[in-house]
């Protein structure tokens, strides 16, 4: 029998090739159809192939879920699938005496981790890693275990404890279509690609009912505002200002029908993602009042006709770089949608200020080379971006977030991207007390 520690072949009675080819014949025209082995654990032997050939049975036979130990394996069906979801289905896996008896489904992992929580007395907090590659269907599973919490962490008899756990069902899910307008986009592998990770907690009380919930994001891929594929696309918001503005706010944002964009690549594809109204609407229920989206929108218009500045070389390298011709009119519409003087921006971009000597009080000021230029243009345009999706973060957290005195443990759901693979989750036990200080 051929023993696998981390992935290689052990002991001393190692299986020659022959036989090991032998075995694999014999398991993969065994009697039991593959397809209804559902824990990849019972696979033998275990190689790529019966691992992959096991997966590609049940995804044949619309098994989209199977065990591997205590870890799960979610495979994405490509196409809706509501029957898997429903909430009668979810009230199965919580009531069920032995949950990991029934089918594989992320609503048994989602119910072994609220039972852990549960159990323990003191309290202890559980974590969900969803793990796979572009596409795999991180986003969506994490979007299941949210609904799954929504109706399992709330008591039936406690009306006053079902309506907590609805809005704050309903602000999460309301904070879906804002985080993904400004943190998602157009790749070559997802036309919603999340570019940015995201831990989310739901926090318990003493009853483990749902009282409230934190997101904290981490590693938003801000490059993408300033540089993008070339068969890719920008974060779909500013596809959305683009195309749902209406004549009133074009003219305010300086976003004239037909007007070119350098960062701005692929306009003229169109996703259900570049829906305009549906980001307003769920920044509303967020408490983002119509001036606020306004001043929102005018600072990533400002962002846009920012890409759209560009320099000459200077010949005199005591001279700052003079502007080309078409970007004289960009640089003073950035700077009013930024709301800056058109001269500070100017420096910003141009000039480098160095402090040297004793308590830094000398200052010189270098002029930049095109070159860097174009980059303090982009770090700018970075910045500004990351700041105002920090931004969001914290305006959801302050509709979504529980009195910290309200609550005792949490659930959390890491949403982590692989190179490769399709979307594993498996849970660990979180000893530190509070990621949300
Ligand atoms: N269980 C499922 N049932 C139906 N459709 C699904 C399921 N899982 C994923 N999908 C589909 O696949 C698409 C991509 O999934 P998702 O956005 O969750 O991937 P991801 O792993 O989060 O990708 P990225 O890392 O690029 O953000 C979804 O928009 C959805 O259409």
């Amino acid at each position: 029998m051929l023993q696998q520690v981390n992935g290689h072949s052990c002991g001393s009675d190692a299986q020659s090739p022959a036989s090991l080819r032998e075995d694999l014949q014999e398991f993969l025209g065994g009697e039991a159809p593959l397809h209804q082995l559902d824990d990849l654990t019972k696979v033998n032997p275990v190689t790529l192939e019966t691992v992959l050939r096991c997966l590609q049975a049940r995804y044949m036979a619309d098994l989209f879920y199977t065990n591997a130990g205590c870890t799960l394996v979610a495979l994405n069906p490509f196409k809706p699938i509501p029957q898997l979801y429903t909430p009668e289905l979810m009230r199965d896996y919580h009531a069920a005496l032995q949950p990991q008896k029934l089918k594989p489904h992320i609503f048994t992992v989602g119910e072994q981790t609220y039972r852990n929580v549960k159990s323990l007395i003191e309290p202890v907090n559980q974590s969900i890693v969803v793990s796979g590659e572009s596409g795999a269907g991180k986003t969506w599973t994490s979007r299941c275990l949210m609904k799954f919490y929504a109706v399992v962490a709330t008591s039936p008899t406690s009306g006053e404890n079902y309506k907590i756990a609805e809005r704050i069902e309903q602000r999460i899910l309301n904070s879906n279509p804002v985080m993904e307008a400004f943190g998602n986009a157009c790749t070559l592998r997802n036309n919603n690609s999340s570019r940015f990770g995201k831990f989310i907690q739901l926090q318990l009380n003493r009853a483990q009912q749902m009282t409230g919930a934190a997101v904290q994001t981490y590693l938003l891929e801000k490059t993408r505002v300033a540089c993008q594929a070339s068969s890719e696309r920008n974060f779909h918001i500013f596809y959305q200002i683009c195309k749902g503005a209406s004549e009133e706010e074009r003219l305010q944002w300086h976003l004239p029908e037909g007007a070119t964009f350098s960062w701005l690549p692929n306009p003229e594809r169109t996703l259900e993602e570049d829906c305009f109204e549906v980001t307003r609407e769920a920044m509303l229920h967020l408490g983002i009042d119509t001036p606020s989206q306004n001043n929102i929108f005018k600072v990533l218009a400002g962002l846009l006709h920012l890409g759209n500045i560009w320099f000459a070389d200077s010949e005199d390298e005591a001279q700052p770089c003079q502007l080309m011709d078409d970007a004289k009119c960009s640089v003073r519409t950035s700077a009013s949608l930024l709301q800056l003087p058109v001269d500070l921006l100017l420096e910003t971009l141009r000039i480098r200020t160095i402090r040297a000597g004793k308590q830094q009080q000398q200052v010189f000021r270098k002029p930049c080379s095109r070159a860097e230029c174009d980059t303090r243009r982009d770090c700018l345009a970075k910045l500004v971006y990351a700041r105002l999706f920090d931004w969001l973060v914290s305006v959801i957290n302050s509709s979504i977030c529980a009195d910290p005195n309200s609550w005792t443990a949490f659930i959390g759901c890491q949403v982590r991207g692989l190179i490769k693979g399709p979307v594993t989750l498996g849970s660990c036990s979180s000893s530190a007390p509070c990621l949300f200080p």
